[in-house]
């Protein structure tokens, strides 16, 4: 048996007005998508607990098969693994955006989708300031990531940090356009990050990097924002727990880690940006190839979670109709010419297009191929998943219907 799952990150949504009355999900034209419901079924899942945060992290943990209820060690931590960063048992990892604030107000949570490069030189220098403050006692380190993706490692054996998971932290993607004043890091132990988030403020202020972004008419970045702290998670391995073994193509640090955690292969595909200008055909030719060599293959697109994030209901609804077209098609057409095959299509969380962020919630699951029975639904779609009678409300439990162990 083959399988594939495809991601369309945060694709789940509510009706718009602009389309009708309906979600972009409905509205985009998805043929392939819609034919699988047709000979499959449609369900829906929620992957984000209501005590867990409404995001990719928790959602896509549990699409994967892995209960967040008991797997959960905060986001950074997961990043981590992609970067293949060693996490001793008390080292804390931090997520570190590099964000523009104006006026209190989070005017971009990508800082203008910073490039690589001056965001590396933005860091090097915070890391000069804090390695020199002997109170951080050489146990702080700033790692690069992709453009406004970053980590700071805290080790815990040098300086044991003042914070535990109770500090309340925010994701600044649900800040676009608000005021931040509540939103700093807080609750006990929480002095700290504030701390460092305002001595960002101080180096990156007149840094050279800066000067050229808005010399180039870019925003320049205006601090770090640090959230999604964790402890290393600890997750068996996919093969272990279901069967097959499996490979990802993603273009995010996040599911890389999740990948790396679960012993699935990372496969790197020129041109995946993992925004809405993303190679999508490349990605579904790597993926084609790869079904050679691994049983089971995830596809996951960022793209229409970036729109949404962006209140851009046009590029989401553009987003779907190319995974459709250059992800799913051809995946089912490979599919389809050899033996026993099963996909599965699901969104991590809904990502509303009207608050440009995430939530908790459905999404809707399509799941078709060999030994799944059809139910009287033909359309992959949001209301349609509503109105199934199939309901995974522990979302993780999808996994064992589409391995076929439940
Ligand atoms: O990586 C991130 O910072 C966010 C926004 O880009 O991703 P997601 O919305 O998938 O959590």
């Amino acid at each position: 048996m083959k399988y594939v799952i495809i991601i369309p990150d945060g694709a789940a949504d509510e009706p718009q007005e602009s389309l009708n009355g309906r979600t972009p999900l409905e509205a985009a034209k998805t043929p392939a998508m819609d034919a699988l419901v047709a000979e499959g079924v449609i369900a829906r899942a929620c992957h984000t607990p209501h005590s867990l945060p409404a995001g990719s992290e928790v959602g896509n943990m549990s699409l994967l098969g892995y209960d967040p209820l008991k797997n959960f060690t905060g986001r950074a931590p997961i990043e981590a693994a992609a970067q293949g960063i060693e996490l001793g048992p008390n080292d804390w990892a931090v997520r570190c955006n590099l964000v523009t604030v104006e006026d209190q107000r989070m005017r971009d949570f990508t800082a203008d989708h910073i490039d690589t490069d001056a965001a590396t030189a933005l860091l090097a220098s915070l890391q000069e300031v804090v390695a020199a403050d002997d109170k951080y006692a050489g146990a702080l380190e700033f790692i690069p990531g992709v453009s406004y993706r970053n980590l700071l490692i805290w080790r815990g054996e040098k300086l044991a940090p003042p914070f535990t998971m109770d500090m309340q932290h925010t994701p600044p993607h649900d800040l676009t356009d608000k005021s931040v004043m509540n939103d700093f890091p807080r609750g006990p132990g929480s002095d700290v990050l504030v701390e460092l988030m305002e001595a960002s403020s101080k180096v990156f202020e007149n840094h050279p990097a800066n000067a050229a972004r808005v010399a180039a008419g870019q925003l320049p970045a205006t601090n770090v924002w640090l959230w999604g702290i964790g402890l290393a998670p600890k997750l068996q391995p996919f093969a272990e727990a279901y069967g097959p073994r499996g490979a990802m193509i993603t273009a995010v640090d996040l599911l890389r880690g999740l990948a790396n955690l679960i012993d699935w292969q990372n496969l790197d595909v020129p041109g995946a940006t993992g925004y809405l200008d993303t190679d999508y055909a490349a990605k579904g030719k790597y993926a084609i190839d790869a079904l050679d060599e691994y049983d089971l293959v995830c596809v996951h697109v960022e793209a229409p979670d970036e729109a949404s994030h962006e209140g851009n209901c046009e590029e989401k609804v553009k987003a779907i109709q190319e995974i459709d077209t250059h992800v799913v098609g051809p995946l089912v057409e490979k599919l389809k010419s050899g033996g026993d095959w099963r996909v599965m299509i699901s969104p991590d969380h809904p990502t509303f297009l009207n608050t440009k962020t995430h939530t908790h919630g459905n999404v809707p699951v399509a799941l078709a191929g060999t030994g799944i029975q059809p139910d009287k639904f033909d359309s992959y779609g949001d209301t349609n998943a509503a109105n199934s009678g199939l309901a995974f409300d522990e979302g993780w439990r999808a996994m064992e219907r589409f391995i076929g162990k439940d």
